[in-house]
């Protein structure tokens, strides 16, 4: 990796800079008058963005994740496409499908004056991909670093039959407290429970998190909100092409099969993930395209 090439294409003073990360994996750190950043290439994935008032990090990045090809890097945002969850056609592809597991292009970078920073990624048909996907797409994820976190996934189909994808951003939030947590915006919602063989349920009341969590809500608001008494912050998260949302936490004894993470780290986040998932299948016609987008933003709690 040309560092000092990619540096003087896309580096924007005091602003952006692409710097070797954990593993020698090229990142992009942003610094401006509103929020800090990181980026990996790898994964396409937003890792760290923290508001400048805020002392903690608005996402949850695991000190024990792997930085190594073929593996997805534990925490952040990573992106789930063209499906989400297990192979849809049970062969034994990754789960979440592959893009999180290679590297991204920088496409462009921009500066909107002193507050925003814009950062374009792509990844093409061209990239190593599934054997088994044989359709051709371009992804462009557009970020936006500002005084919240902006995140656009426009899929491309740039072949001539029609393909379904499921995606999401898989967000991993950093919370203060699991136990004293409270998601708003669910209420009365149907969800699937994964944990229970995708049985239906309804939600009653407002989301709280004591054992292990993992759940897909059918038509669920636009407008979801993390209460965190603990961080004293509300983390309100908008996804305006969505009608599906997932949330997770893998609590201790999961959490102890899982190599990157610690065994107490389960405490200290929680995946709220925006996303078309499950039957909120989309099909992208030749020539046309879809977007997901989010929008993450803080307030006091
Ligand atoms: O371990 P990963 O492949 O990153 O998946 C982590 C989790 O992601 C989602 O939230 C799914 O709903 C869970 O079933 C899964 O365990």
């Amino acid at each position: 990796m040309d560092f000092q090439q990619l540096n003087s294409d896309f580096g924007i003073a005091k602003q952006l800079e692409i710097i070797p990360g954990q593993g020698g994996m090229p990142m992009i750190k942003i610094g401006n008058a509103s929020a800090r950043a990181l980026i990996s290439l790898y994964g396409g994935q937003v890792l760290s963005f923290r508001p400048v008032a805020q002392t903690e990090d608005v996402l949850f990045l695991s000190s024990q994740s792997a930085y190594a090809e073929g593996k997805a890097i534990r925490g952040g945002i990573p992106v789930c496409w063209p499906w989400f969850g297990p192979d849809p056609k049970g062969l034994q592809r990754p789960n979440h499908g592959f893009v999180r597991n290679h590297f991204w292009q920088l496409a462009k970078t921009e500066a909107v004056g002193d507050t925003e920073t814009k950062v374009s990624l792509r990844f093409t048909e061209s990239f190593k991909r599934e054997n088994t996907w044989r359709q051709p797409f371009m992804l462009l994820l557009d970020i936006s670093i500002g005084p919240s976190l902006q995140l656009q996934l426009t899929t491309y189909n740039t072949g001539d039959q029609p393909f379904s994808i499921t995606q999401a951003f898989h967000s991993y939030f950093r919370v203060g407290d699991i136990k004293r947590v409270k998601i708003l915006g669910l209420e009365d919602c149907d969800y699937f429970d994964k944990l229970e063989q995708g049985t239906q349920k309804i939600q009653k009341g407002v989301v709280s998190v004591t054992q292990e969590v993992d759940r897909v809500y059918v038509e669920a608001y636009k407008n979801l909100v993390i209460a965190d008494p603990v961080l004293q912050r509300r983390i309100h998260i908008n996804s305006p092409n969505t009608s599906t949302a997932v949330v997770w936490n893998p609590w201790s004894k999961t959490s102890k099969k899982m190599p990157d993470l610690a065994a107490t780290d389960y405490r200290r986040f929680i995946c709220v993930e925006a996303g078309n998932v499950a039957f909120d299948l989309i099909k992208v016609q030749p020539g046309s395209r879809f977007s997901l987008q989010a929008n993450y933003s803080l307030l006091p709690d």
